[in-house]
């Protein structure tokens, strides 16, 4: 089969005829139709993370497609249906995480597309207990973000315990912010996007966001501590480590922090702040299998519209290079079928 691969950390990858994988006893082989591209992707080939992926790695989590062939012992899922793999690919279902509906801090979990090879190929495995189950007669290609974009940012707004009427901010209008911004107003709230790139914040305002800032031209806390006196959450979804340092500047007194952007670095915390206005910092991770559920549900109901760009898996590598330059609006798919 046709996959794009990984074989160096840094290195472009290659567009290779590699084997079909064959399901293993809980697995079922996929014919994926539909991929989004992910910058988790990019980090990952890039390997400019702590824990390195496999190498060689077919990267890819955001992956639609039809079973086309089940294990030995699978008993949830017949060819022909139509299922996703995602970041969460399994977990191990009998740790202290797994047990407490915390699967996404599961210790022995694999990482589709990074631990094990994702849908950057004609094919891909799925762990029958874990793929996502996609929702009869959505878009094949507007239904891939979601599986991971979607889901992460959805998990990610119910972390920052803004409530119907309240004020969220977004940090980063990508793949993920963009969705992010659709969610948290299908959740009730109200949306202050913020990114460096004002086609981005245009993309915000048509997907429903009140106020935008330009972080590059204003100070972001100053703006939206003026505008609004603060808001109740701040979601940053962004590739730079200082839209991290300026989360809290934005957030009101008992404020939710949320972080789920992932760049290199770190970011500086001011204690006094941060224990005198009462915030909570916290990191979101993807989602479980029922946020997934919930996630696609908001989707299938027709709540959520990804702004997407078909291209095809041989215009990888120029997608990344179009990605590291923050050109691309909303979320590339790839079709492979
Ligand atoms: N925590 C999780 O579970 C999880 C899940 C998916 C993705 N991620 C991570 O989230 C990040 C974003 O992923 P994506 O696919 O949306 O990326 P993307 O490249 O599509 O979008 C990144 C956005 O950040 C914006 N940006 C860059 N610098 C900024 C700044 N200083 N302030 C505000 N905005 C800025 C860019 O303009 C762009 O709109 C990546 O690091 C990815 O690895 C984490
Ligand atoms: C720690 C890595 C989280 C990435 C989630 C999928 O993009
Ligand atoms: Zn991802
Ligand atoms: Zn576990």
């Amino acid at each position: 089969m046709r996959a794009a691969v990984s074989g160096e950390a840094g290195e472009p990858l290659t567009i290779d005829e590699i084997d079909v994988p064959t399901p293993g006893p809980h697995e079922a082989l996929v014919r994926v139709l539909t991929t989004g591209v992910c910058h988790t992707d990019l980090h990952a080939v890039e390997g400019d993370w702590p824990v390195p992926p496999k190498r060689p790695l077919v990267p890819g989590h955001e992956g639609f497609g039809e079973v086309v062939a089940v294990g030995d012992e699978v008993t949830d899922l017949a060819v022909g249906d139509r299922v996703g793999n995602a970041w969460l690919w399994s977990a191990c279902g009998r740790c202290e995480y797994c047990r407490k509906g915390w699967e996404t801090l599961c210790e022995q979990q694999e990482n589709g597309g990074y631990s094990v090879d994702g849908s950057f190929a004609e094919y891909m495995l799925v762990d029958e207990r874990y793929a996502a189950r996609i929702p009869d007669g959505v878009d094949p290609v507007e239904v891939a973000p979601i599986l991971c974009a979607g889901v992460t940012v959805y998990k990610a707004l119910k972390e920052t315990e803004v409530m119907p009427g309240e004020w969220v901010v977004i940090s980063g209008i990508g793949g993920l912010g963009h969705v992010a911004v659709q969610y948290a107003i299908a959740m009730g709230m109200r949306v202050v996007a913020v990114d460096i790139d004002d086609e981005k914040l245009e993309l915000a305002r048509r997907h429903g966001a009140e106020l935008v800032v330009n972080a590059r031209e204003a100070d972001p806390g100053q703006a939206v501590q003026d505008e609004i006196g603060g808001a109740h959450g701040v979601l940053v979804t962004a590739v730079h480590p200082s839209a991290f340092g300026q989360a809290a500047a934005m957030s009101r007194r008992g404020g939710t922090i949320v972080f789920v952007g992932l760049p290199p670095g770190d970011f500086p915390a001011d204690i006094f702040d941060t224990v005198l206005r009462g915030l909570t910092i916290r990191g979101s991770i993807v989602g479980t299998r029922q946020d997934m559920v919930e996630a696609l549900e908001f989707f299938a109901a027709g709540k959520i519209r990804p702004t997407v760009h078909t291209r095809r898996l041989d215009d990888i590598n120029e997608i990344f290079e179009e990605m590291k330059a923050g050109q691309i609006e909303g979320r590339v798919v790839l079709e492979l079928a």
